[in-house]
């Protein structure tokens, strides 16, 4: 059977932690707004065959700021957390049927719009003949301490073996459905730890440390000096 590659991409959020007027999705980085370097990363690879993008029902951005590529769609369905809404989202792909269930969804976040093209390629060489699916991280640099009840070190842990998780995250639509509707969706924090908790082993594929989340206001220099890099 001929599978397909399907980004989805969320961007529902609120970007409380970057604390602009807009949705940081929505902020204009350089010549475009975030999500729309997000979009355009995606476009510009011919092994990806669709763009989806989930917004919030009440989103009055989209429509006036983004571009949707030709190979694009957009679903009003984001939830009140961001598993929620890559949940909803993949759903509804598979309702429409614009994504079987054998076909790969490369869940990606709107607000990483640095993403390289070597690093989205290499996930998807090395996940090409894998069930398990594969996630884009990379080994953790920094020394690690965990910290007691009064943000004092309590101890320092082991980084070895430890990676970073990013995003892209590539699953089959049904083991991304199958794992979404066995977790609580307020707890995990990306798709890869609902897969885990069915017993399954995603692939670490290296990452890329260009591939940063826009979070906080001050990430919003190197993001602007990444993009010029790109
Ligand atoms: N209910 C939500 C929450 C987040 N996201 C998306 O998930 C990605 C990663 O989330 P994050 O960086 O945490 O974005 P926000 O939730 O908007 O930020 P914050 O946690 O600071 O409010 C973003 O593209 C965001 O738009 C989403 O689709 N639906
Ligand atoms: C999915 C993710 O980008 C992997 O690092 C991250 O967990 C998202 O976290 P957030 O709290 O929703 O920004």
């Amino acid at each position: 059977m001929n599978t397909r590659r399907i980004a989805l991409i969320p961007a529902a959020g609120i970007g409380s932690r970057f604390g602009s007027e807009l949705p940081k999705q929505y902020v204009q980085i350089g010549e475009k707004t975030v999500l729309q370097h997000t979009l355009d990363v995606f476009a510009a690879n011919e092994r990806i065959d669709h763009i989806a993008v989930v917004i919030s029902p009440d989103d009055s951005y989209f429509d006036v700021l983004i571009n949707l590529p030709h190979n694009g769609s957009v679903h009003r369905v984001g939830g009140s957390s961001r598993a929620q809404s890559v949940f909803n989202g993949v759903n509804e792909l598979v309702d429409l049927g614009i994504a079987t269930l054998s076909d790969s969804i490369l869940v990606h976040d709107a607000a990483r719009c640095c993403l390289p093209q070597t690093a989205l390629n290499r996930l998807l060489d090395h996940t090409e003949h894998n069930y398990n699916g594969g996630i884009l991280a990379l080994p953790v640099a920094d020394t690690l301490k965990q910290q007691n009840a009064h943000q004092h070190i309590a101890r320092t842990v082991s980084r070895v073996g430890m990676w970073q998780a990013q995003t892209p995250q590539l699953f089959q639509a049904a083991l991304l459905q199958r794992a979404l509707a066995n977790v609580n969706l307020n707890h995990i924090t990306d798709e890869a730890s609902a897969v885990e908790q069915l017993g399954i082993s995603p692939m670490l594929v290296e990452g890329d440390s260009r591939n940063i989340k826009l979070t906080r206001a001050d990430d919003a220099a190197l993001v602007a000096f990444l993009l010029t890099q790109m």
